[in-house]
């Protein structure tokens, strides 16, 4: 194949004579006498020693890698039966249990409630963050419009109302409000809405008017408040005191001492009931981890950090068990002792978790069917004709009540009567609510908490709160502790390598004949090849969920892009480096590459790494999910091989696509590995049948790479990675999380 593609060389010509051992002669267009180098000696056997130590290196390495293979994947299936640091299922349920009781029982707590708001702020905290006076929330007016692309002949509107205006109510501070109602009734959307959220889709139009004690929000104010969402990722490697400790860092990084970090931190898991998992790590879907319930706290707890006066859970007991759900509502309604506004949307809570609400907000078809305190709330129900079968829970009944399904006593028609009967009398109840907004008063500038003293940092939402340096330093501390963290993926990684060099070492023997060429070539384009394969599949595959993380921290103002991206390449450094290094080493020795041109070997397989890695990001940011970004792939790796400069001439290459051999990694790859690898080297050139090459510049020429160097290289690969960088830099900012604005209504 490589002769086929070899090119004519531009103001050389190679003569031979085919017989008697034929002569070769390479003319370099001055010179007119035609020097002869060598004579064709395609002897292949010259290795014929070693033949039997590569068949018997073939043979360790599949056994090696078999032998690696199951080794890890016992060691896997043990760690996740008896993990070193995590807990099994049901001693985290006695875990969650026993936090009840070492956190007081919930009579205790329910004996406070009611009681008036108490400023309880952590010491420490006193010196950073001005005491707040609560959160009294209060909204009016909150309409949700939904345009939607309608069928031709089909009977559904074009627009759809997720939430029809008649939310009006006011949540006083230290009150907690139970969000109810059927599915799909839009209580997310609401308390989304309520909390500026709600992701930006132009299908969506957004009205209202939201006010925090008393004072106007502006339309596009995101309210300074903890939001903790359904699902929360975090890094998988990291423990709960890790992940708060990190956290709390990047909030007070820059204000409190090293100590009072960590009294936060101490405060925020015991508050949160963490202390019994607080050296266990986090864990994923793949890697075990702390229990469901004790995950859904550490969201509490992170979103706590800045102790906001208003926390929002969106269903923070769905997928709990009763015990673990109890634990949960009892750690809010602490808080709410505290002095803490609490809206929750909660799925058909118990009747002892019901009770520990002081409101709810019930919802049903985008509509507010109920707002007011929860103990009132069945007689309200019962003085509108509606009365439970006996033994009926409240929070079974009211849903019962606002279910859009007909029960076993109605008609359809009866349902959408009693919806209408409710949706009626609630808004009656709203229109009498005070909504304790003070006359006057012009629209908040901002509803966050400021700094006391003489600190320049601001606590404002719209930017992070320490500085670049110590975003930097951080990020790139919990970078490398979960680069490093992750030893059986360090270990596949590592077998994986190791495998791949020993079967080339295997089967590649490269002497000093002239069928070494070609095989150089081979080896080094497959090297090239599978180089860029594995760091790019690697980048794609774990990038995209990291992205999903790093997005909502930097969405929520933790830290900006830039030092997240600097820290991310730096701490990929040592792994590669290491990588590259088992691969480079045992591959250039058993293969038997050019010794003098080792070190330049290893530098360029590793900026070759290092320059795929960042393209496999930059596809990785600028897709949506990891999905899409594996599905693309392949069309990258495809046109990378196909425009690798020698298996099209560019003669022949659509002229929309000349471009791509320029950007190809592979190419430049491959052309830095075989330059180098040609540096000083000399060929034997007797016995040759064809054309041959006696020294490494002549085998370059003779495959067209004569003007090819190892700086071009360099630089191009160098000049790829810093523009992937870039490319994944922007698509990290430019699909940055934005939030719907919410149209004021008022007269
Ligand atoms: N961005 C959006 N685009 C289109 N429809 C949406 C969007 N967000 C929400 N909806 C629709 O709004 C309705 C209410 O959604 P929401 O998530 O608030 O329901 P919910 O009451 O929380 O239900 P569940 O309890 O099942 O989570 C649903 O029909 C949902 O499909």
């Amino acid at each position: 194949l490589w002769h086929t593609r070899a090119k004519p060389v531009v103001g050389t010509t190679t003569t031979c004579s085919a017989n008697s051992g034929g002569t070769c002669g390479v003319n370099d267009g001055n010179n007119s006498n035609n020097e002869t180098y060598s004579k064709f000696h395609y002897k292949t056997n010259d290795n014929d020693g070693s033949r039997n130590l590569h068949q018997i290196l073939l043979f360790v390495s599949a056994v090696l890698s078999l032998g690696i293979s199951i080794g890890i994947y016992m060691g896997k299936s043990s760690s996740s039966n008896a993990t070193s640091k995590s807990k099994t299922g049901r001693e985290s349920i006695i875990s969650d249990t026993l936090s009840i009781f070492s956190s007081g029982s919930n009579k205790s707590s329910k004996q406070k409630k009611h009681t008036p708001k108490v400023q309880i702020i952590t010491k420490g905290f006193d010196t950073v963050l001005r005491r707040m006076n609560g959160a009294d929330v209060a909204f009016d007016g909150i309409q949700l419009q939904l345009t939607q692309k309608v069928k031709k002949g089909s009977d559904q509107p074009a627009t759809r109302m997720l939430l029809d205006g008649s939310f009006r109510g006011r949540i006083k501070s230290g009150r907690m409000v139970a969000i109810m109602g059927p599915s799909g009734a839009g209580k997310s959307v609401f308390l989304h809405a309520l909390a500026g959220r709600i992701k930006a889709d132009s299908k969506l139009a957004l009205q209202g008017d939201r006010y925090l004690n008393g004072q106007v929000q502006p339309p596009d104010a995101v309210l300074p408040a903890a939001f903790v969402e359904q699902e929360v990722n975090f890094f998988p490697r990291m423990t709960v005191r890790e992940t708060l400790a990190f956290r709390v860092a990047l909030h007070y990084g820059d204000l409190l001492d090293k100590d009072a970090q960590q009294a936060r931190v101490s405060d925020l898991l015991s508050q949160l009931g963490l202390d019994i998992c607080a050296d266990t790590i986090v864990g994923d879907q793949k890697v075990r981890g702390i229990s469901s319930g004790e995950r859904k706290r550490l969201s509490i707890a992170v979103e706590m950090i800045s102790s906001p006066d208003l926390v929002c859970c969106d269903e923070p007991t769905s997928n709990l068990d009763s015990t673990a759900a109890a634990v949960v509502v009892d750690k809010l309604r602490q808080m709410a002792v505290k002095g803490k506004t609490i809206l929750c949307v909660i799925h058909q809570p118990s009747a002892m978790i019901f009770s520990q609400f002081d409101d709810v907000l019930l919802v049903s078809q985008g509509k507010q069917m109920y707002f007011g305190p929860v103990f009132g709330i069945r007689k309200y129900m019962e003085d509108l004709g509606y009365l439970p079968e006996d033994e009926t829970g409240t929070p079974e009944f009211i849903l019962d009540c606002v279910s859009p399904i007909p029960s076993m006593w109605e008609i359809p028609k009866e349902a959408e009567d009693r919806l209408q009967v409710l949706a009626k009398a609630a808004m009656k109840q709203a229109a009498d609510m005070d909504l304790g907004v003070k006359n006057g008063d012009g629209m908040a500038e901002s509803s966050c908490p400021s700094l006391l003293g003489d600190s320049t940092a601001s606590l404002d939402s719209d930017c992070p709160r320490t500085s670049m340096w110590t975003q930097f330093k951080l990020l790139l501390q919990r970078a490398v502790a979960e680069n490093f963290r992750g030893k059986d993926v360090i270990m596949i990684k590592t077998t994986q390598q190791a495998v791949v060099a020993i079967i080339y070492g295997a089967i590649y023997s490269l002497g000093h004949n002239q069928a070494s060429i070609l095989d150089r070539f081979g080896l080094l384009s497959l090297t090239s090849i599978g180089g860029a394969n594995m760091a790019i599949a690697t980048a794609l595959r774990s990038f995209p969920k990291e992205k999903t993380i790093a997005g909502a921290e930097i969405a929520i103002k933790q830290y900006r892009a830039l030092p997240y991206f600097a820290a991310k390449a730096i701490s990929e450094l040592p792994l590669v480096f290491f990588y590259n290094g088992v691969m480079g080493i045992i591959l250039f020795f058993a293969t038997g590459m050019n010794p003098d041109r080792f070190w330049t070997f290893l530098g360029l397989i590793t900026l070759h790494s290092l320059a795929s890695e960042a393209s496999g990001m930059a596809v990785g940011a600028v897709s949506p999910s990891s999905e899409v970004a594996l599905a693309v792939f392949p069309a990258i790796l495809i046109l990378n091989v196909i425009f690798d400069g020698r298996n099209i001439s560019i003669e022949n290459t659509p002229f929309l696509l000349r471009w791509i051999p320029k950007v190809s990694l592979i190419r430049w790859g491959f052309e830095g590995l075989v330059v180098n690898e040609f540096e000083g080297l000399e060929f034997d050139a007797t016995d040759s049948e064809g054309p041959a090459a006696a020294t490494g510049k002549q085998a370059l020429a003779m495959f067209g790479m004569d003007d090819a160097s190892v700086e071009d290289a360099v630089q191009a690969e160098a000049t790829i990675m810093i523009a992937c960088w870039c490319l994944a830099y922007l698509g990290l900012t430019l699909t940055k999380q934005r939030f719907v604005t919410m149209q004021p209504v008022r007269g």
